[in-house]
């Protein structure tokens, strides 16, 4: 995979206030990476400073290459603000900006806009203006694309469509940069995990990495074995008993499991919950 941005030691205040600090990570080709963290974190202020859209205090951000706006595509959190301006004309205009842009009716399937391509951008919903301007986004065909809380608005078949459209250009080579709450969401389609906190990136790396740091798992099942058994193990963290049901935490599945596995027989309904990345984010937050 070819580094497709560099983001060294960026720093960026508001007046006094200092909003990011020392940020530095790289971003590669063919994959999905996700930026994480609360309201009022600096994620949006961290696409806008990359994207020259406000100034950088000092630190270094090279794109692959020199023309990179060319290869750029931007869906930032704000819905369109143009009124007078058909869905059709939108499109049009924005292809116009670049040099191979991609074909009108390309974009116009994406958007699931067809019904409406003659209406005026402020008569449709604000999940439609989402679609549109995911569209907009590609409209240049490229390389790069940043999306700032894309799915906001979006009904749940419109969030599978916007989903499946990311797996399919993540595989045709692209990199996106996306930034959402609905963490759920990214679990299956995150290659590389930001975390901003404190101003300060606290973690980067894949989600198997960030279940390895936070790494709590709940593994649970049946037994009508003592609870001496499984006390024994060297594993676990914790281990409860209600009844005949068992509950046991551990940072270590594989070796839980391997310490459980003379005992199989006496197990039943043995369920492992790898966490959902939103507890694993709480876990690693609480952790620090
Ligand atoms: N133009 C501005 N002038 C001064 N402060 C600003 C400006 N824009 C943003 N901020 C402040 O910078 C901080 C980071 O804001 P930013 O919008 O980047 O956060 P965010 O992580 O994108 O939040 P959210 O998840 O709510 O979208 C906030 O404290 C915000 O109030």
């Amino acid at each position: 995979m070819a580094v497709v941005l560099q983001v060294n030691h960026l720093n960026k205040s508001y007046r006094d206030k200092s909003i990011l600090k020392d940020i530095s990570f790289q971003l590669e080709d063919s994959s999905v990476i996700a930026l994480i963290g609360v309201n009022g974190a600096g994620k949006t202020t961290l696409i806008n400073t990359i994207l020259e859209l406000i100034p950088k205090d000092s630190g270094k951000v090279n794109f692959s290459i020199n023309n990179w706006r060319q290869i750029t595509g931007v869906m930032m959190q704000d819905n369109l603000i143009l009124n007078r301006i058909k869905v059709r004309e939108i499109i049009n205009l924005t292809r116009s900006y670049f040099a191979t842009p991609l074909p009108y009716n390309t974009l116009l399937n994406l958007s699931g806009l067809n019904e409406s391509a003659n209406t005026f951008i402020n008569q449709l919903s604000s999940g439609q203006k989402r679609r549109l301007s995911f569209v907009l986004a590609l409209a240049g065909n490229p390389e790069i694309l940043f999306l700032d809380e894309p799915t906001v608005g979006m009904d749940t078949i419109a969030r599978q469509d916007f989903w499946k459209s990311i797996a399919k250009l993540k595989q045709s080579g692209k990199t996106i940069f996306v930034t959402s709450h609905y963490l759920e969401e990214l679990e299956n389609i995150a290659d590389q995990i930001l975390i901003l906190e404190d101003k300060t990136l606290t973690f980067n790396g894949s989600l198997k990495q960030l279940r390895e740091t936070s790494g709590k798992v709940l593994i649970e099942f049946d037994s009508q074995l003592s609870i001496k058994t499984f006390n024994e193990l060297a594993s676990i963290i914790s281990l409860e008993q209600i009844n005949h049901h068992f509950q046991i935490i551990t940072n270590d599945v594989k070796k839980t499991i391997s310490e459980l596995s003379p005992f199989l027989q006496g197990i039943e309904n043995l369920k492992i919950d790898q966490s959902s990345l939103n507890s694993i984010i709480l876990n690693y937050q609480e952790k620090k």
